[in-house]
């Protein structure tokens, strides 16, 4: 492991590889953060009908014209037209019908009256509301006194004033967000083709792991990684599974590839790729059947802190792609964001790939200290800049560090929102300088 790969190179190297999922139809909600790969065309108007936009009374314009509270237009009621009414009665002159907001505009009618313009057909002065029809069956009946001309149309939502048949309600490339699925929903659209939610296989590995909700022993810790990157996966918009802890056993750890491999668009270690007696990870893939079939699983050293060692590959008869994330927790966090994500919203067609950097004024008590030649990784509080009275001077947010560069604090990760990243040649970064920002939202 003599030669030193670059970050961007060692995520080219992974992008690739990795090719989108083939599409599959998913009912709507399963389908939520998914890619459209189908443009969706609009069978039937919406709405599909002309429906009442108020709760009130379906008349004819002629009827109501010059009316007003003094000289009311008294209308005799027809019937009641609610919301899912299939039998519509028919409005000739003279005539009302009350009818609540949503129903269908029935024949003859060519407006609608608020009932607050009208008495509500109380006999009495202008009302607030309708009797409810549980209380008062007979509301549909009788008349009503109308206060107020109406326009023909008026309060009226006319079949297809929201999308006309034929159009494209949604164009393929769109992400289904709770808004895109309500359309879908409201057209009739029950399955959608998109491109699935990549499975994620999680496991790490250490004889010296525990789960959380057990006691430890002696020289062991709880497996913290395999919770968080299985958290990092679900956050990306893959479905995970996590797998217990293996112990530092190289058959065990194959056996336990192979049996995962079924359920896989992705496998995640964590732990054993470093250059110890122990390093089951490396062991058990640099030279393996599983890693041969697929094409073999390089272990490389990248110029970055913390994330140093790395392996990427594929491996079984489906080729299937597997990161191995080093054990120190920071790193193997910092690492799934700078490449398992990346590869994950390859695998789902999300664009983009990468996490969009901001830039921000450095807050610090001192100067930071950086490793030469290598690209490094802090953790940091991210404040975006103010937008509402802000002068020019207020244009970029700020970043403060969170802890130190150490790759075991598991404490400060939990208070960071965002990476700093400071470039390879940069060895000292002052306070107030504009650094590089990731915010991990
Ligand atoms: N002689 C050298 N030693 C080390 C080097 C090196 O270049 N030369 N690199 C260091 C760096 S950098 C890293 S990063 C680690 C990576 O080691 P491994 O990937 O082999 O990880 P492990 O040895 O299994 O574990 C490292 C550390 O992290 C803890 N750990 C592991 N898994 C978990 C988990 N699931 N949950 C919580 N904590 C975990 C583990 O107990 C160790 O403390 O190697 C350095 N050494
Ligand atoms: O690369 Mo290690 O990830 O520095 O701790």
């Amino acid at each position: 492991m003599s030669e030193t790969w670059s970050v961007d190179e060692h995520l080219a190297d992974i992008l690739r590889a990795v090719r989108p999922l083939e599409p599959i139809d998913l009912r709507l909600l399963e389908a939520q953060g998914c890619v459209l790969v189908e443009d969706v065309t609009v069978p039937a108007a919406l709405p599909p009908f002309d429906n009442s936009s108020m709760d009130g009374y379906a008349v004819r314009t002629a009827d109501v014209e010059g009316s007003s509270e003094e000289f009311p237009a008294v209308l005799s009621v027809v019937g009641d037209v609610a919301a899912g009414s299939g039998e519509l009665p028919r409005v000739d002159p003279g005539q009302a019908a009350r009818i609540m907001t949503g129903a269908p505009l029935p024949p003859g009618a060519e407006a609608v009256v608020p009932v607050e313009w009208t008495d509500g057909g109380t006999g009495g002065g202008p009302a607030d509301s309708m009797a409810a029809h549980s209380a008062a069956p007979e509301g549909g009946t009788g008349e009503v006194r109308v206060h107020r001309p109406v326009a023909s149309r008026a309060h009226v939502r006319a079949k297809g004033s929201d999308v006309r048949a034929g159009a494209v309600a949604l164009t393929a490339g769109t992400v289904l967000g709770p808004s895109q699925i309500g359309l879908l929903a409201a057209i009739g659209r029950g399955t959608v083709t998109v491109r699935p939610r990549p499975r994620v296989v999680v496991l790490s590995t250490g004889s010296e792991l525990v789960p959380p909700d057990e006691p430890l022993g002696p020289g062991q810790i709880h497996d913290s990684n395999s919770y968080v990157l299985t958290a990092a996966a679900r956050a990306a918009g893959a479905i995970p599974y996590r797998v217990g802890a293996v112990s530092d056993d190289p058959d065990t750890l194959r056996a336990s590839l192979e049996d995962q491999l079924i359920r896989a668009d992705l496998v995640v270690t964590s732990g054993g790729v470093s250059v110890g007696a122990y390093d089951v990870v490396k062991e058990a893939l640099s030279r393996s059947d599983l890693a041969d079939d697929g094409g073999g699983v390089e272990f490389r050293r990248l110029a970055m802190q913390p994330g140093k060692p790395q392996g990427f590959g594929l491996i079984g008869p489906d080729r299937t792609p597997i990161l191995t994330l080093p054990g120190n927790p920071v790193s193997a966090y910092v690492s799934f964001e700078l490449f398992v994500r990346p590869a994950l919203r390859t695998l789902m067609g999300l664009e983009p790939v990468r996490r969009q950097a901001v830039s921000a004024r450095l807050e610090a008590d001192g100067a930071l200290s950086s490793p030469d030649g290598k690209r490094q990784f802090l953790r940091g509080h991210y404040a975006p800049p103010k937008t509402s009275g802000g002068t020019a001077g207020d244009s970029l947010g700020t970043v403060r560090p969170v802890g130190g560069a150490s790759s075991h604090l598991i404490a400060s990760l939990a208070q960071a929102n965002a990476l700093i990243e400071v470039p390879e040649m940069t060895t000292r970064t002052e306070p107030g300088e504009d650094v590089t920002v990731i915010p991990l939202d």
